[in-house]
């Protein structure tokens, strides 16, 4: 089974990409990394009780307002009410707050990772051709070697980028949306990174224009994909576990080698500078 990361920046369409591959023609399943990270730290969670922990004294409406459509004081389950996550969101982007950003994600990822393994697995015994990981931070948390091929969805315009975060997302603040946008690599870097795979493990997908252009897009770039990956060969990995085992093998040691001359060669760049 091909495993298909779907990644990009910040609204530069990677939902929107995923449902189209949800849905006929290509019915894929798809891993979506922002919805596991919303469930892992639900009230009760032990991520829940690891950040009311580390970020309730500095942030101090850290908790949503108790309505009754939240459960009220102590929430739906009597485990407490659920995060404010615009004000988790303001207390880890922006300038001099990486030292949180990476605590939250020290407490996020690893349930996130553990969660979407499983998911994984499930749509192996399905018997699935491939299954879509939607993973935004799929490059800087070193998801990259696990997929055989990756899809980045991109705009070359950064004005884009911002006004559709702006549109979907209203309570940001410009400055907000600036910070979110400034917490990631830059997209058109993501998709250099990802061309350097090769036509079979790396794909991108310019979203500029609109949503009927974005969907011929995916139409030509899925063409590609599946002469590369037949359901024949899917079959065949389900069937002989060894030949999944050399074939995964194979394509991280692939991909580990290009994530690493990659980041050699950024590293000559930076020492030139
Ligand atoms: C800070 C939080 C509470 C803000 O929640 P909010 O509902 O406003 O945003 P949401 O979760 O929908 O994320 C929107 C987008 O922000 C970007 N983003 C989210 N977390 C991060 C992060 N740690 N670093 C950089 N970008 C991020 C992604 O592009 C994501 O698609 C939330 O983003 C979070 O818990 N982040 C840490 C977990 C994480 O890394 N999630 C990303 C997928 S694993
Ligand atoms: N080609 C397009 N034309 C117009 N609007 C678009 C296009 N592609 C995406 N959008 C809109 O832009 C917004 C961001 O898209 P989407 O939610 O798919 O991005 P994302 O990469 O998944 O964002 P995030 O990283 O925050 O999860 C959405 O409101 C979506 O409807």
């Amino acid at each position: 089974m091909l495993l298909l990361g779907l990644t990009g920046s910040i609204a530069t369409g990677k939902s929107t990409v995923s449902e189209l591959l949800a849905a006929p023609p290509y019915n894929l399943p798809v891993v979506d990394a922002d919805k596991v990270a919303r469930q892992v730290v639900e009230p009760g969670t032990a991520g829940y009780e690891q950040i009311v922990s580390h970020f309730g004294p500095s942030t101090p409406d850290l908790l949503a307002p108790p309505t009754l459509e939240n459960g009220g004081e102590k929430g739906h389950n009597g485990k407490g009410r659920p995060l404010n996550r615009p004000a988790l969101g303001r207390a880890v982007f922006g300038a001099g707050k990486e030292a949180d950003r990476k605590v939250l994600n020290g407490i996020v990822h690893p349930a996130v990772r553990r969660e979407m393994y499983k998911q994984m697995i499930y749509a192996y015994f399905q018997g699935h051709w491939a299954v879509v990981l939607d993973v935004p931070l799929l490059f800087e948390s070193g998801w990259e070697p696990l997929c055989g091929t990756i899809m980045v969805v991109a705009v070359r315009d950064a004005k884009i980028q911002m006004q559709r975060l702006r549109a979907r997302d209203d309570h940001l603040t410009e400055e907000d949306a600036r910070n979110r946008v400034a917490s990631q690599w830059d997209v058109r870097d993501k998709a250099e990174r990802c061309m350097r795979r090769g036509e079979k493990a790396g794909v991108v997908v310019w979203n500029d224009g609109d949503k009927e252009e974005l969907r011929r897009e995916i139409d030509k770039v899925m063409a590609v994909v599946k002469v590369n990956h037949p359901q024949w060969w899917a079959w065949a990995l389900l069937l002989c576990p060894p030949l999944a085992a050399t074939s995964g093998a194979w394509s991280y040691v692939r991909s580990w080698w290009i994530k690493r001359q990659w980041e050699h060669e950024k590293q000559m760049e930076k020492a030139k500078l």
